[in-house]
C-alpha cells in the first residue's frame, strides 16, 4: 500500500490558519489550558521549556509521549509536539500519536549533525528554524509547511529574534528584485535549493509562514516581531518563567493581535509582576547557544 502524504498545499495551509497568533510552549495539561483560555491559536508540547532545558543541562529528547497525549487530551487547539532534529523515530511516534505539527528543533539536542529529516517523507506537516534565508530555502526544500526564525531561545532576550528576522526579510527583498539569471549565484552563496529560491523570486515572500520565536518575553517583544513582519509568535519561557503566566500569556496574544495599539500595549504591559530574568547574549559560548544548531 502506497503511503497517504499530506499535500503542500494542505500542509502549507494549515500553518497559514496560524496567521496572526501566539503559540505556546507547554509542558502539562494545566499549562495547555492555560495556553487556550489566554487565545493561543496552538500549543508546543515539550518536556521542558527552554530555559528550563538550558537548566537541566544533558541531553533534551522529544517529550514523553504521556506528556503529549495529556496535552492533546486537554486542548481543542492544533498540538505541535518538538522532535530532535535529525531524529527519524521521534518524529514518525509522534506522527503515529496524532500530533497536528512537528517542531524539528534545535532546542532539544540534535541527533544528526549532518542531516534534518526529509520532511516530505511524511504526511504531518512540519516546522523548522532559520536564522537566514540559506537555512530558510534548505528547510523548504526538505518540505517543512512553516518556518520560525530561531532567535536564541530560554534567554528571554529579544536581540537574536530580532536579528533574524530582519536578516531573513532583508534576504527575500534582495532575492525578490534579482534577475533570474542572478539567482543561481545566490542559490551558491546562500547554500539554497534553486528551485526553492525561484519561487521565493516569484512570490515576493517566502512560500510558507514564518513565525518569530527565542527570546519573547513582554507584551512589547512579541508586537516587535509583528512589527518586522512576522506572521505570529512562538513563546515558551517568556510566558512560564514570568511572575505570572496567567496575565503574561493573555497580554503576549492581545499585544500580537493589535501589535500597532501602542496605547493598549502600554496598558497591557501594567501590572504583569515581573518578567523572566533576561540572559545577555554574550554570556553565552558557542556551545551553548541553540541558534547553532542544525545548518
Ligand atoms: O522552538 C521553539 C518554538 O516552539 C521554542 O520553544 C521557542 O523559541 C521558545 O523560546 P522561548 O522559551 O525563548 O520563548
Amino acid at each position: 500500500m502506497s503511503k497517504i502524504l499530506g499535500s503542500d498545499k494542505v500542509k502549507r495551509g494549515m500553518a497559514e490558519m496560524q496567521k496572526g497568533g501566539v503559540i505556546m510552549d507547554v509542558v502539562n495539561a494545566e499549562q495547555a489550558k492555560l495556553a487556550e483560555a489566554a487565545g493561543a491559536v496552538a500549543v508546543m508540547a515539550l518536556e521542558r521549556v527552554p530555559s528550563d532545558i538550558r537548566k537541566a543541562g544533558g541531553v533534551a529528547r522529544m517529550a514523553d509521549p504521556r506528556i503529549v497525549e495529556e496535552v492533546m487530551n486537554a486542548v481543542s487547539i492544533p498540538v505541535m509536539a518538538k522532535g530532535r532534529i535529525g531524529h527519524i523515530t521521534e518524529a514518525r511516534v509522534l506522527e503515529a500519536m496524532g500530533v497536528d505539527y512537528i517542531d524539528e528543533s534545535e532546542v532539544l539536542t540534535p541527533a544528526d549533525e549532518e542531516f534534518h529529516l526529509k520532511k516530505d517523507e511524511f504526511t504531518v506537516p512540519f516546522v523548522c528554524g532559520c536564522r537566514d534565508l540559506g537555512e530558510a530555502a534548505r528547510r523548504i526544500g526538505e518540505g517543512a509547511a512553516m518556518l520560525r526564525t530561531k532567535g536564541e531561545p530560554g534567554t528571554g532576550n529579544i536581540v537574536e529574534a530580532v536579528r533574524h528576522l530582519r536578516k531573513v526579510n532583508a534576504q527575500v527583498r534582495k532575492l525578490s528584485v534579482m534577475n533570474d539569471d542572478e539567482i543561481m549565484t545566490e542559490a551558491k552563496l546562500l547554500g539554497a535549493p534553486y528551485e526553492v529560491l525561484k519561487e521565493i523570486k516569484t512570490l515576493g515572500k517566502l512560500p510558507v509562514v514564518n513565525f518569530a520565536a527565542g527570546g519573547v518575553a513582554t507584551p512589547a517583544d512579541a508586537a516587535l516581531m509583528m512589527e518586522l513582519g512576522a506572521d505570529g509568535v512562538f513563546v515558551g519561557s517568556g510566558i512560564f518563567k514570568s511572575e505570572s503566566p496567567e496575565k503574561y500569556a493573555k497580554a503576549i496574544v492581545q499585544a500580537t493581535t493589535h501589535y500597532q495599539d501602542y496605547a493598549l500595549i502600554g496598558k497591557l504591559s501594567k501590572e504583569l509582576g515581573a518578567a523572566m530574568k533576561g540572559l545577555d547574549i554574550n554570556s553565552l559560548s558557542l556551545e551553548e547557544r541553540m541558534q547553532e544548531r542544525g545548518w
